[in-house]
């Protein structure tokens, strides 16, 4: 006959790759039902989009392989995104659960275009995601995803955020003259308008809040960071910029703020020949890698250079839209996925992080 902590202490040697923590304590393990010999459970993995959840599962089953006895085996698989709160993101955002910035050293580098792609690589994944466009300076969210600038409206005194290919999207650019106003303020007015644009919108219910930052090193993209209860950034370089350690200045500037980096993305990495199909590394190869490593970051995934993704951004038709099996639209894919995991750590972090605090306020 099989018990239920028989099948709980199997599984408890599956280890989670990412958050090194055993499924069974993580609380992965849901409504077990032991009929004679018949096992059924729900696996509830931290997030849809995360890269070992195939890894997971087969673990899973390779554990429940062991136990003798077991005549049917029923495993139900749902993903439930952890939530990365800071307790300032409770009082803001209660309906958030993650909000990842994106940010660069300098302007130029695809930070919008990654933005927008990682967001409908997420939604495509399953999760709730929305897009907040606070790039004062170029707020160029709604033209890479074809959206006019009337695009939001206002309800019971809440803003309602513009929907586009799933997401819930809110721009600067949607108010194109406050925007061209905007760029002339001053940090703490800016920071104020962003405050009110994320707390006084109907986000409703987002696994993933992406907020496109505005580009540099300057007192606006940093302010901006701190207004936002950020669960992690991530930080878009080239490898021209790479060479030029532009992106390293980014980084500094972050961690002296403690805001936590989730990572590094490489955009215009390489080049794939039409002709050849091989790829060519025209910039150097491997450069934000190599960078990620010497500073403890860890490295996100590298996007091609390919006139495609420029045409898809330019013509409000982003790739991941237009043709999501693509290589291209995989390279997006893999860099979500190692996001979301990312997301998954940190939001692990900060819920322990939580719990001390409460406890030491009781
Ligand atoms: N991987 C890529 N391949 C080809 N073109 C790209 C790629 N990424 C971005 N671009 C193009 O480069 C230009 C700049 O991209 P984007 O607007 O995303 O940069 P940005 O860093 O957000 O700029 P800023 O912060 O100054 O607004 C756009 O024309 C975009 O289509």
């Amino acid at each position: 006959m099989v018990t239920v902590d028989q099948v709980l202490s199997t599984l408890g040697t599956v280890i989670d790759p990412d958050l090194k923590k055993d499924i069974v304590s993580m609380g992965m393990i849901k409504d077990v039902e032991i009929n004679g010999n018949d096992l059924k459970f729900t696996l509830e993995l931290t997030t849809p989009a995360c890269p070992f959840n195939d890894q997971i599962e087969q673990d899973v089953r390779a554990a429940i392989a062991k136990i003798k006895d077991i005549s049917k085996f029923d495993l139900k698989v749902t993903a439930k995104v952890m939530e990365g709160r800071s307790l300032s993101m409770d009082e803001m955002l209660p309906t958030v659960k993650n909000i990842i910035g994106v940010a660069s050293g300098k302007g130029g580098v695809g930070k919008t275009t990654v933005s927008v792609n990682l967001a409908l690589a997420l939604a495509q994944t399953g999760a709730k995601v929305g897009l907040l466009d606070a790039d004062i300076y170029g707020p160029s969210v709604p033209l890479m995803l074809g959206m006019g600038k009337s695009a939001m409206e206002v309800d019971n005194n809440k803003l309602q955020p513009a929907e586009s290919h799933g997401l819930k999207v809110v721009s600067f650019g949607f108010f194109a003259d406050q925007a061209h106003q905007a760029a002339i303020y001053r940090g703490p007015i800016i920071s104020g308008i962003l405050k009110q644009f994320l707390v006084d919108t109907n986000w409703s219910d987002l696994d993933y809040l992406i907020v496109d930052l505005p580009p540099g090193t300057g007192d606006i993209p940093l302010t901006l960071a701190q207004t936002i209860p950020i669960t992690g950034i991530v930080v878009v370089t080239t490898p021209q910029e790479v060479a030029s350690n532009i992106a390293v200045k980014a980084f500094g500037m972050f961690q002296k703020l403690n805001i936590p980096i989730m990572g590094v993305i490489e955009n215009m990495s390489y080049f794939v020949c039409p002709n050849c199909t091989s790829k060519h590394y025209i910039f150097g190869k491997e450069g934000a890698k190599k960078m990620s490593e010497t500073h403890n970051l860890p490295f996100l995934g590298e996007i091609p250079l390919n006139p495609g993704i420029m045409e898809g951004s330019d013509s409000g038709k982003p790739v991941l839209v237009t043709d999501p099996n693509s290589v291209l639209s995989q390279a997006f894919m893999v860099v979500a996925k190692n996001v979301a995991a990312r997301c998954s750590m940190l939001a692990s972090q900060l819920s322990e992080e939580m719990k001390a605090e409460v406890a030491t306020q009781k």
